[in-house]
């Protein structure tokens, strides 16, 4: 017999204690995705204890609000304290306690746009290996990129990635983490990027550059170069995606999709530490602007869809109308992966290319050296530019590697995780556990003054001066270092960007262009600071205006 004082088994407030065990038992060994199995965890369990119980205490208000307090409380308590015991996989790593409690903590960080600053910081405090998340390690170190993203085949993506899948819909490349899936989908892509299908982008480049530069003729004071960038970046998209459709230079943006598209970024940031929530994300208030912009992507392949091919455009190879790589890919596939197409390639190049023009005026150094390469080498009217010749001028592909390291476009959503059920794996020295989520912070990374020289400084003679030497900085002797293995721009492996070849190329005509026919500056009494200070790290690089006064260069003798 029990004393009256003392609880008994069928004391609610013991079978609550007990469920509330039980149910972090059930969140750590199965790791729930599912919004029902999380409504079931979290409502229904407490609510049926309630009901069950009927009135054990004075009043049903009473009751509902005991029950509900003290599962919760076991709840968090043994989430809380089994994340912080010496018995978590990741017990050895350091980093704050918040993170190592929650994943929110990161949500809070993502908001503020920061991640990028806040997580090189951390890594300044920590060093290489940071826990970051309960159950995410965030690594800085140049040995982590071989040994996660790996030439083949590294590992598979992290969860992470689930954070830019856009509501209902079919999984598409990028958001692909099993590797024989992604392998097999990364063929048709492949195709789109091949060096005979890069030579059919040239005159679409040149093109596309052309119409730009006529526009910016036109522009009177005051311009927000970022912008026409963008829209020159989307419009280019649209064109090898499916053959045109896009008129941004020409009529703005009139449906509005630059805005949804830095949502949709956004949105994926902020989700990117709880990549389960976008399972609730139709309820969001987003929402619609998805659907806009889906079904925009549903109407662009109808019409190209229906016109059929005009050229080999990236939707002639992803849809595999050649029947070259056998993919088959049914409709209601296409609209998501033909928006992974127009985000990563628009956002991405028009991030970098703002960045390069603004490290260009703010080094007019660099500025003068790289309009000497160019005006050496084509001549004020030619506005057809030899693609080899491009490729060879030695300072500006130094000045898009530079701008490249120091403005990742993508800077610290890269992840990669070794596979439940294959065990531990070496990372930088240190053993991480099977199943853990393994950041790879590019900013950080690629500004560590343990592989560059003078890591903050826009300085492009890195890329040229690629033997070790001793440069004076500050009076004392210290040894140039350059390790090109910690550049990681465009990732690496067999998971990396697939239209690195094409941006680059894309990057190097429109510089060029650019530089060709305009002098430069900024709009007068613009601090340049505010730049630096406007970028968000939201999934790409967001960046604020940048106001620049344009004037057409005098014809040189
Ligand atoms: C300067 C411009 C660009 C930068 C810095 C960049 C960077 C990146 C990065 C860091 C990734 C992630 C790779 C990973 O998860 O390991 C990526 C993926 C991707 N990028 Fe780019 N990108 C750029 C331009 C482009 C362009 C022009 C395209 C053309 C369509 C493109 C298409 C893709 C695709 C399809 C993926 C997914 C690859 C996969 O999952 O297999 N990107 N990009």
């Amino acid at each position: 017999m029990t004393s009256p004082s003392m609880p008994s088994l069928e004391d609610p407030r013991l079978v609550a204690i007990g469920l509330g065990l039980l149910a972090h038992l059930v969140f750590k060994t199965t790791e729930p995705r599912q919004p029902r199995v999380w409504l079931l965890l979290l409502i229904g369990a407490p609510t049926a204890l309630t009901i069950s119980v009927n009135y054990a205490f004075s009043s049903v208000t009473t009751t509902v609000l005991s029950v509900f307090t003290i599962y919760f409380a076991t709840l968090l308590t043994s989430l809380a304290l089994y994340r912080l015991s010496p018995f978590h996989p990741l017990a050895q790593y350091p980093g704050p306690i918040l993170h190592k409690l929650s994943n929110f903590q990161m949500v809070r960080v993502a908001l503020t746009g920061k991640r990028h600053l806040y997580i090189t910081e951390l890594h300044k405090k920590y060093g290489s290996h940071v826990r970051i998340g309960p159950n995410v390690l965030s690594v800085v170190h140049v040995d982590a990129i071989a040994a996660t993203l790996g030439t083949k085949p590294g590992m598979p993506k992290g969860e992470m990635y689930h954070s830019l899948q856009l509501p209902n819909t079919p999984t598409s490349l990028v958001g692909t983490l099993d590797m024989a899936e992604h392998a097999e989908k990364r063929k048709s892509w492949s195709q789109g990027f091949t060096p005979a299908a890069l030579k059919e982008y040239d005159p679409i480049i040149q093109r596309r550059t052309n119409q730009l530069v006529r526009k910016l003729e036109q522009q009177v004071g005051t311009i927000d170069l970022g912008k026409w960038i963008s829209y020159f970046t989307f419009d280019f998209m649209g064109d090898i995606v499916f053959g045109g459709g896009f008129e941004m230079i020409r009529e703005g943006d009139t449906r509005n999709l630059w805005p949804v598209i830095i949502m949709a970024m956004k949105a994926g940031s902020i989700t990117f530490a709880v990549p389960w929530v976008r399972g609730l994300a139709s309820l969001l208030p987003m929402a619609d602007d998805f659907k806009r912009m889906l079904s925009f992507a549903a109407e662009r392949v109808d019409i190209r869809q229906r016109r059929g091919p005009i050229s080999k455009d990236l939707f002639y190879h992803i849809t595999d109308e050649d029947s070259v790589t056998g993919r088959n890919i049914t409709p209601p596939e296409i609209p998501p992966e033909i928006m992974v197409a127009i985000i990563a390639g628009a956002d991405t190049t028009s991030s970098v290319l703002a960045n390069l023009f603004y490290s260009l005026l703010r080094n007019p150094d660099v500025h003068a050296k790289l309009k000497k390469e160019i005006d050496g080498a084509f001549g004020p009217d030619e506005d057809t530019l030899d693609v080899a010749k491009l490729q060879n001028m030695v300072y500006l592909n130094a000045c898009i590697n530079e701008a490249l390291r120091l403005f990742p476009a993508v800077p610290t959503f890269i992840s990669r995780s070794p596979k439940v059920g294959g065990g531990p794996v070496l990372v930088a020295g240190r053993v991480v556990p099977e199943g853990t989520n393994i950041l790879l912070p590019f900013w950080a990374l690629q500004r560590d003054a343990r592989y560059f020289s003078m890591p903050d400084k826009f300085w492009p003679e890195r890329w040229i001066e690629r033997t070790f030497y001793n440069e004076k900085t500050d009076g004392s002797n210290t040894t140039f270092v350059h390790n090109q293995a910690a550049f990681c721009a465009f990732s690496q492996g067999s998971q990396q960007c697939s239209g690195k070849a094409l941006a680059y190329r894309e990057m190097r005509v429109v510089v060029t262009m650019i530089l060709k026919k305009f002098d430069i500056a900024f709009e007068e009494g613009y601090n340049p600071q505010d730049w630096e200070a406007g970028l968000r790290d939201d999934t790409v690089i967001v960046k604020d205006k940048l106001p620049v006064t344009l004037t057409v260069r005098a014809r040189r003798a």
